[in-house]
């Protein structure tokens, strides 16, 4: 498997990180080829690749389902994990400096999953989603202990208008003392986004404050829906 683009010579990453920086999120297009969009969403089949399978509604987390991956990851889904760790680590770390949180991420993500291993974070995180006509997710965070790095990205696998209708990925803001803003991203096949996992900081005029995120999926109207979520902490 092979990515449309290596995101160690992506070109656009001060402009995507700026934009990333200035909104909460960006998109990457284009990352993966149509072929390995197929042969991803086509390992949701294969249950001995993953070590949980969640319901969502048996948690109230919405309706569809997905599967948490084991160890080890298929390749390309462990060389996105590993590529697009280096360009977002210095934006996370800023990010904390700027919320006055503790710690600078390493430069390599092995160096960083150490860190989570170490805590006892030992639990994959990278998962496979899977919705059907009906099904939506509920606005939620991806928080998996006390290790969290920042960024998180999902590439849409499947094509929308054709395999399937609505299932647009949402994010909101949530800004202290006032009203939630919410966006709608807008994803092609194979395209990531680049979202913040739990919060970010925002510019105001005594300093740096602390906007709360979320995403989720509005409900899929019809056909099916896949999607790659990366994290890059693991879990405990
Ligand atoms: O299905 C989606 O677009 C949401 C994916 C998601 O929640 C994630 O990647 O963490
Ligand atoms: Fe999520």
């Amino acid at each position: 498997m092979e990515m449309t683009t290596d995101p160690e010579t992506w070109d656009h990453w001060a402009g995507l990180l700026e934009e990333i920086d200035a909104q909460g999120w960006s998109i990457l297009p284009t990352l993966v080829s149509p072929e390995d969009c197929r042969t991803l969403a086509g390992l949701y089949a294969e249950r001995e690749r993953f070590r949980s399978r969640i319901v969502m509604a048996r948690h109230g987390f919405g309706q569809g389902e997905y599967s948490y991956f084991d160890y080890p990851l298929p390749p390309l889904v462990q060389d996105l994990r590993e590529s697009l760790y280096p360009p977002l680590a210095g934006l996370a770390s800023s990010w904390n400096d700027r919320l006055g949180l503790a710690g600078n991420f390493p430069d390599t993500h092995g160096r960083y999953l150490d860190r989570c291993h170490t805590a006892g974070q030992t639990r994959p995180t990278p998962l496979l989603l899977h919705y059907e006509a009906g099904d939506y997710n509920c606005l939620h965070q991806d928080l998996y202990g006390e290790h969290v790095f920042p960024l998180q990205v999902a590439v849409l696998l499947s094509v929308p208008g054709e395999d399937f209708t609505g299932g647009e990925f949402v994010i909101t803001e949530q800004r202290p003392r006032m009203q939630s803003r919410a966006s709608v991203v807008p994803l092609g096949q194979g395209d990531a986004v680049v979202f913040a996992v739990n919060h970010r900081p925002v510019q105001g005029k005594r300093g740096p404050y602390r906007v709360k995120l979320r995403h989720g999926v509005s409900k899929v109207r019809s056909g099916q829906r896949s999607i790659l979520g990366i994290i890059f902490h693991d879990a405990l």
